[in-house]
């Protein structure tokens, strides 16, 4: 049986990104792929795109080992908006303002503010080297990379800029990000064989050197009203081109976040909301083998 059966959960929102967080810090039992993909199951399931787990700490000084699910049941390394949600879970129980966790791509810190409805996330340093991304194959300069797709004298979408946030995206600069059909460009180009663990696909609109909407197509989620990782990515694309400050706002389809580029430590913060929607238990024939 699954350990997720009749486990309580809460559904949650991080500006229209869907999260759901489960605390399975007192419990022995791992969640698997499938289980993940059960979840998410349109018969009786609960819609997510990531599923965040908190498991027992691994490390003094933290509060959480925490393993990041998206719908298809693959594993991420960061996901902004499903942070928020959890500091915001976990602060409201025991009273915290300020918090450490663990997850597959390191520690990061996180505390309420700058006032009490936000949410900052220290998001840690973006990595820009072809093979911490990961890329297929060498490019020195990746603030643009060759890609691009649709005819080859004139293509739709072309050279994004590719950054790590502990997850690999990639930033299309348009200038209207309504204007592509990401539904359809965003599987093709999440799936090309330059990214060989995938990619987070975005299609960004600098406004102004304050300012940038975005609208993202995730890996293993598909299309979301907010990618958390991918604004902060946007965001240092942008300052690394010289077309942005390094503390911009950025407009996702479901709101706002602030996202600083900090230069004393090159890390990037994030701040915005946390939305609770829910809380429940997870029906145990959502995991039940099918016959
Ligand atoms: N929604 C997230 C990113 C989730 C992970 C991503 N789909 C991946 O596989 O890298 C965020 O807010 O950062």
């Amino acid at each position: 049986m699954s350990a997720l059966a009749n486990h309580a959960f809460a559904k949650m929102n991080g500006i229209g990104n869907e999260i759901v967080v489960v605390d399975m810090r007192d419990s022995a039992g791992r969640v698997t792929p499938d289980d993940a993909r059960a979840v998410a199951s349109a018969n009786g399931g609960v819609a997510y795109d990531q599923l965040m787990v908190l498991q027992k700490p691994r490390l003094d000084g933290t509060e959480a080992f925490i393993r990041i699910y998206n719908n298809d049941g693959s594993e991420a390394g960061a996901c902004g908006n499903g942070m928020r949600c959890v500091v915001r879970r976990i602060f409201e129980k025991n009273g915290q303002t300020a918090a450490t966790f663990e997850t597959a791509a390191g520690l990061l810190n996180a505390w309420q503010g700058p006032s009490p409805d936000l949410y900052t996330v220290d998001m840690g340093a973006p990595k820009f080297g072809w093979q911490d991304i990961p890329l297929a194959e060498e490019f020195r300069d990746t603030r643009y990379i060759e890609l691009q797709i649709g005819p080859i004298d004139n293509p739709i979408l072309h050279s994004p800029s590719v950054v790590s946030m502990g997850n690999p995206h990639a930033i299309f600069w348009v200038d209207d990000v309504d204007g592509y059909d990401l539904e359809r460009f965003g599987p093709l180009l999440e799936n090309h064989p330059i990214f060989p663990e995938r990619a987070n696909i975005t299609l960004a609109h600098i406004v102004d050197d304050k300012h940038i909407t975005i609208r993202t197509w995730e890996r293993g989620a598909g299309l979301t009203r907010a990618c958390g990782s991918a604004a902060c990515a946007t965001a240092v694309a942008a300052a690394r081109l010289k077309r942005a400050e390094r503390n911009v706002e950025i407009t996702l389809p479901g709101g706002k976040l602030g996202i600083e580029w900090r230069e004393r430590d090159d890390h990037v913060l994030m701040t915005g909301t946390a939305t609770f929607e829910y809380e429940g238990r997870f029906d145990p024939a959502l995991f039940a083998p099918v016959a």
